[in-house]
């Protein structure tokens, strides 16, 4: 498995790339770890897939370097960069029984077959198609297809990385549930570097050690979910992160006193927003208190979820969303107050942290 560097990279589609919008994919400059799981999570168009085909090399990027331990692969094909791929529609032979369809990177790569036969049986029963084994793939169900398409990803272990370009989109959302935690369960026990493309937070969530969020081209974040959830980096991983997601708030800043409208509230350090030409206070709903007592508010609309409630309400002229418990009492002349721990400042949508 394979320490990934990802060296300046920049793509373009189309001949003479001039400003960023021409790029498919604007500067990206990290460092993945040997055997992290990182799910790219985006919505459509943001670049994810182009990322991927960049690292596998089905793409060559039009700037920048991709090396694999320190070694530039960035000119080397997929087959020689030694990845293993699974893609969002099954890929496997129909004419070949089950247990061939797995055995067949095995064998191609000349695996003494004694070892063929236990890695087979093993991811079989990973799989849970040892019953199946002796069955010709073609004819299977669309989600056991896309089981031995995983199945052939993972029977390797000599690969630098397996990519998955959303490989449960086929899948029943129960099976999905299964496939997720075998996944995780293999990433723990065998160490492989994971890459991961979903647009689903919570497969992404789930799934992954880190979550790298791509918004416009860009990486906008790489956390944990619990990095994601509590300091979104930009205004883009609030929203996107999170039921409802976080409610950002057009913001004047003196100081330490951030204004919302008449509103004013005092933080316990001075963010520092000069020459920002948009500011803003994020909150997260589930951080934001409701009762007699704060900020005065007009209540439009309470969801009820089950275990809490949502309330959708005006604060100082915006629209605000308040996670509640289901007993909560929600007085008609209600006041909200924000925990002070969980305010995010943010500077033409980049979060400006305490450290500046
Ligand atoms: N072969 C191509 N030629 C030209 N433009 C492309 C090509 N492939 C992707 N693009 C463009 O590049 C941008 C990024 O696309 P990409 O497929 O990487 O996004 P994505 O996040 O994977 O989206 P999705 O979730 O829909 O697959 C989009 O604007 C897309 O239209």
């Amino acid at each position: 498995m394979a320490h990934i560097t990802l060296d300046h990279i920049r793509h373009a589609y189309g001949p003479n790339p001039q400003s960023d919008q021409d790029y498919a994919l604007r500067e990206i400059d990290h460092e993945w770890n040997d055997g992290g799981a990182y799910a790219l999570l985006g919505p459509s168009g943001c670049g994810k897939t182009t990322l991927l085909n960049i690292i596998s090399g089905l793409l060559q990027p039009s700037h920048g370097r991709i090396l694999f331990d320190g070694r530039d692969v960035t000119d080397l094909s997929t087959q020689a960069r030694n990845i293993a791929q699974v893609f969002q529609f099954p890929v496997i032979y129909d004419t070949m029984s089950v247990y061939d369809n797995l055995a067949f990177p095995l064998r191609n790569r000349g695996v003494a077959e004694p070892e063929v036969d236990r890695r087979v049986r093993e991811m079989l029963e990973i799989i849970d198609l040892s019953g199946w084994a002796k069955r010709k793939a073609q004819g299977l169900t669309a989600d056991q297809k896309q089981k031995i398409s995983l199945g052939r990803g993972l029977v390797r272990n000599d690969v630098n990385a397996i990519l998955f370009d959303e490989p449960l989109t086929v899948i029943d959302p129960h099976m999905k549930w299964v496939l997720r935690s075998q996944l995780k369960r293999l990433h723990r026990q065998f160490g492989f570097t994971m890459v991961y493309v979903t647009h689903d937070q919570t497969e992404a969530l789930t799934f992954a050690d880190k979550v790298v969020v791509m918004y416009d081209g860009q990486i906008v974040q790489i956390g944990t979910p619990a990095e994601l959830f509590e300091r979104p980096s930009h205004t883009f991983v609030g929203y996107f992160i999170g039921s409802p997601g976080m409610n950002v708030l057009p913001a004047n800043i003196e100081g330490s006193t951030v204004s919302i409208g008449g509103e004013t509230l005092s933080l316990d350090y001075a963010p520092d927003v000069s020459g920002a030409r948009r500011v803003e206070l994020g909150i997260r709903p589930e951080f934001v208190r409701i009762g007699r007592e704060g900020m005065p508010v007009t209540i439009s609309r309470i969801e009820d979820i089950g275990r809490m409630k949502i309330v959708r309400a005006n604060f100082a002229g915006q629209p605000i969303a308040i996670v509640a418990e289901e007993d909560a009492e929600i007085p008609s002349e209600a006041g909200i107050t924000f925990d002070a721990g969980a305010i995010n400042i943010y500077a033409d949508s980049w979060r400006v942290g305490r450290e500046g």
